[in-house]
């Protein structure tokens, strides 16, 4: 499936404003892959379908996740959460992508996951950084996104923390786990350098 295909089937999912952030998703996504052995037309595809269950029923997308028995932690911590793991089921489900490494990318876009794989990070951060995003934080993330994806993620999920922190919300404990490994392999100099 090429980019044209894919945002065609995206499109009628998304409101114009998403359909936007997804193209921005999917350009950053390429920039930060550039110098990485990440496959392309892949990490292209997962970029383009990330939000696909974003505006899907609620309920709809609770049913997923307990019928597959997905990480249950995804229906306690805020229903912004269930996009993420919803939308690779449906993808896998309506638009019949199988690639295992595509799916785990769109599971974890929001949260982040323990050893994320370098798809995984750089959808992840293209999520974040994409260039209509504009919050506090974000310009810092852009910056570390040039010299380190690791560092950059951290800085990411330390403002995602701290933003829900300061709102008494709940944080999906898996993010905890992901900023403090990366933090952990930061200190044994084991980074993930573009
Ligand atoms: N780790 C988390 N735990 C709980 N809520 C979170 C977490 N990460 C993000 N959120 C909530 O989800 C919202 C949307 O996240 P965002 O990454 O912007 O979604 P999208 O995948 O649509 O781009 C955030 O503003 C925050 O309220």
């Amino acid at each position: 499936m090429n980019r044209a295909e894919a945002l065609a089937l995206v499109e009628p999912h998304l409101t114009e404003h998403r359909y936007i952030h997804t193209i921005g998703v999917a350009d950053t996504a390429l920039k930060l892959a550039e110098n990485t052995d990440v496959d392309k037309n892949r990490l292209e595809l997962a970029a383009i379908f990330h939000d696909y269950a974003k505006f899907r029923d609620k309920q709809e997308m609770r049913g997923i996740i307990m019928n597959e028995k997905l990480d249950p932690d995804f229906l306690l911590y805020g229903d912004e959460l269930l996009h993420a793991p919803a939308g690779s089921f449906l993808v896998e489900k309506e638009i019949g992508i199988e690639d295992e490494e595509i799916l785990s990318a769109i599971t974890w876009h929001t949260t982040g996951r323990q050893d994320m794989t370098m798809m995984d990070k750089i959808l992840f951060l293209a999520d974040y950084i994409e260039p209509n995003r504009s919050f506090p934080g974000v310009e810092e993330v852009r910056e570390l996104s040039a010299s380190s994806l690791d560092e950059a993620i951290i800085k990411a999920l330390a403002n995602t923390i701290e933003f829900l922190m300061k709102k008494k919300q709940p944080v999906y404990p898996g993010t905890l786990a992901t900023y403090n490994q990366l933090v952990f392999n930061i200190r044994k100099g084991n980074v993930n350098e573009k």
